[in-house]
């Protein structure tokens, strides 16, 4: 694997590769990488000649500085994950090497930055769009692969994929999930044992909702999935929202739903879905 840290160094590259017209798959990461990321690779390996992963804790999308110091960067480990899953290029830039001066970013997201993941974390996906732009910009991959874990962000992406006309390609990559339901997310690993079995609450929410999606109202479901998040001191809910998953809007029938849940466990903000139909 070929791994870059300066932007002219892997355009450079790019630029010798492009010339042979190699199909370009791009998989941006932040890095503590687990079988999630991999299998994000694995599906750009499938549908492009060369897959590049980029490692970087972007810190415009944080709202919380805690947060992003707290974020782990195990890159040694990453390095060995992502040769392991035939990755072929790695770009891990320094924070100086993608914001060097001060810039404006107005990009707005319109209607899904209000909503849920938009509402709870002010400015988050104006950081997003930023970083991805660049790298979109950067890399001019032909396709681009996120995780439906981040289901609100591929949306995001995607309108801004569209606004730019960019003529990226964006696949949404199934949830890869722990064997007892646990959605995989680089922040499990600050979970302490009693907090690892209380954030057991959120993936039994969404398989209890989309077991019983078609036989109970919308309104009884989510009565009884709020119920997983009461009696249990280490969980404090942020939102359990069934919505349509085009738009993330309230439902005007039970077609193209999707539940999400975004919930702290202890001190760790966790983020899952689950289309329902
Ligand atoms: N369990 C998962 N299954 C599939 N894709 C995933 C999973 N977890 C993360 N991804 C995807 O990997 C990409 C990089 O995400 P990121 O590096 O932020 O990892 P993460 O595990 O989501 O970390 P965290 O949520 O703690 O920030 C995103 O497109 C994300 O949706
Ligand atoms: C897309 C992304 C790499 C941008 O920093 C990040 O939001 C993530 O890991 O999902
Ligand atoms: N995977 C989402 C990145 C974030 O939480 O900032």
């Amino acid at each position: 694997m070929k791994s870059f840290k300066t932007k002219d160094s892997l355009k450079n590259y790019l630029q010798s590769l492009k010339k042979g017209n190699v199909k370009i798959g791009l998989v941006p990461t932040m890095g503590a990488l687990h079988q999630g990321h991999v299998s994000l690779i694995e599906v750009s390996k499938k549908h492009c000649d060369i897959t590049i992963a980029t490692i970087f804790v972007n810190p415009t999308q944080f709202n919380n500085v805690d947060d992003l110091l707290k974020y782990p960067k195990p890159i040694n480990q990453d390095q060995k994950i992502l040769e392991a899953a035939g990755c072929d290029i790695l770009f891990n830039p320094e924070t100086r090497e993608m914001y060097d001066d001060p810039e404006v970013w107005d990009y707005e997201v319109g209607e899904l930055n209000t909503v849920l993941e938009g509402y709870f974390r002010p400015g988050h996906y104006k950081g997003v769009t930023q970083i991805v732009y660049k790298l979109f910009n950067l890399v001019k991959p032909d396709l681009a692969f996120f995780g439906q874990k981040d289901y609100q962000q591929f949306l995001v992406i995607k309108k801004m994929t569209e606004d730019f006309n960019l003529g990226i390609k964006l696949y949404a990559c199934p949830i890869i999930r722990e064997t007892d339901g646990l959605a995989m997310s680089s922040r499990n690993i600050r979970l302490s044992p009693t907090e690892r079995i209380a954030a057991l609450q959120i993936s039994k929410s969404l398989y209890f909702t989309k077991k019983n999606y078609t036989v109970m109202p919308i309104a009884d479901l989510k009565e009884k999935a709020l119920k997983f998040y009461t009696n249990n001191s280490l969980l404090n809910l942020e939102y359990f929202e069934i919505v349509s998953n085009d738009g993330l809007k309230p439902l005007s029938n039970k077609k193209n739903a999707i539940a999400l849940v975004a919930c702290t466990v202890g001190n760790t903000r966790l983020i899952d879905n689950m289309m329902l139909d």
